[in-house]
């Protein structure tokens, strides 16, 4: 762990190191996608070489089967794993019942598929992911190209007879051009400040046609890890019912990602 990292990616570090611990030898792992996720995968490799453990991961995008395969990680895709032990992943946002908001790196629809294709999901974040109630990051929808500014102009539609808090929505770009998921898609992100009925809201936008996915993740994540920049770190089981706190010395560490 270089020691030159700013206290907020030493917070992701934090939490995905304690994330791994949940990782035993045979075990399918979905791995996420976003930049605490990239930690985690990392420490992953790391425990695989120091360890020798026969893992197998399933990532959730291209860019984590990149470099889970650079960090030695097995990759596989999710049919032909079937079904995972474990998926850790970040999130944007998580609330006291650890429901998520996720999709902020893209991903939203593998990591949706893959999480709810595991035994139990781990979200790995930073301290300042938590909030009160969902909805200050904007909620990323993913639709198809095809009549995007119809479905689009439907979601607006809906939220305002849903009466929505903040109906703005906008479409996600990369640079002069919409992002583009790995499935081919688009994304919309909307802008509503508050979510005060998730399930509701979630429901609802997937059956406007051409969404394919939304980002709420409810009742799915079982674990959150939470990392903080000194090197605090908070477990909290929701089936449990468990809270535990540990504190990470980074004096013990070492420079092993500064090769990556
Ligand atoms: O949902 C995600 C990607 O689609 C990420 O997990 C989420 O955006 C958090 O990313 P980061 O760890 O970089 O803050």
């Amino acid at each position: 762990m270089p020691m030159d990292l700013s206290p907020i990616d030493k917070a992701k570090f934090v939490a995905a190191k304690r994330a791994v611990d949940y990782v035993e030898d045979g075990m399918r792992v979905g791995l996420g996608t976003g930049s605490t996720a990239a930690w985690m995968v990392r420490c992953l490799g790391e425990i695989i070489r120091e360890e020798g453990l026969n893992i197998t991961g399933v990532p959730t995008s291209s860019r984590t089967a990149d470099l889970a395969r650079n960090v030695g990680i097995n990759v596989i895709s999710l049919d032909e794993a079937k079904w995972l032990d474990l998926t850790i992943d970040g999130a944007d946002e998580f609330d006291a019942d650890l429901n998520l908001i996720k999709g902020g790196g893209g991903a939203l629809l593998q990591e949706k598929i893959v999480a709810t294709a595991s035994d139990r999901m781990i979200v790995i974040a930073d301290v300042a992911k938590e909030v009160a109630a969902l909805g200050a990051f904007p909620l990323p929808v993913e639709v198809i190209p095809f009549g995007w500014q119809t479905s689009k102009a439907l979601i607006e539609e809906t939220l305002v007879n849903m009466d929505v808090l903040g109906q703005n929505t906008t479409l996600r770009m990369n640079g002069d051009t919409p992002f583009v998921t790995d499935e081919g898609n688009y994304i919309l992100d909307l802008h509503l400040r508050r979510i005060s009925n998730a399930r509701q809201l979630s429901l609802v936008m997937n059956q406007v046609p051409g969404v394919v996915e939304n980002g709420l993740f409810l009742d799915i994540c079982d674990v959150v890890v939470i990392g903080g920049g000194d090197g605090t770190v908070e477990v909290r089981d929701i089936n449990e019912g468990t809270v535990e706190q540990d504190k990470m010395d980074f004096t013990e560490s070492d420079n092993l990602f500064a090769d990556l």
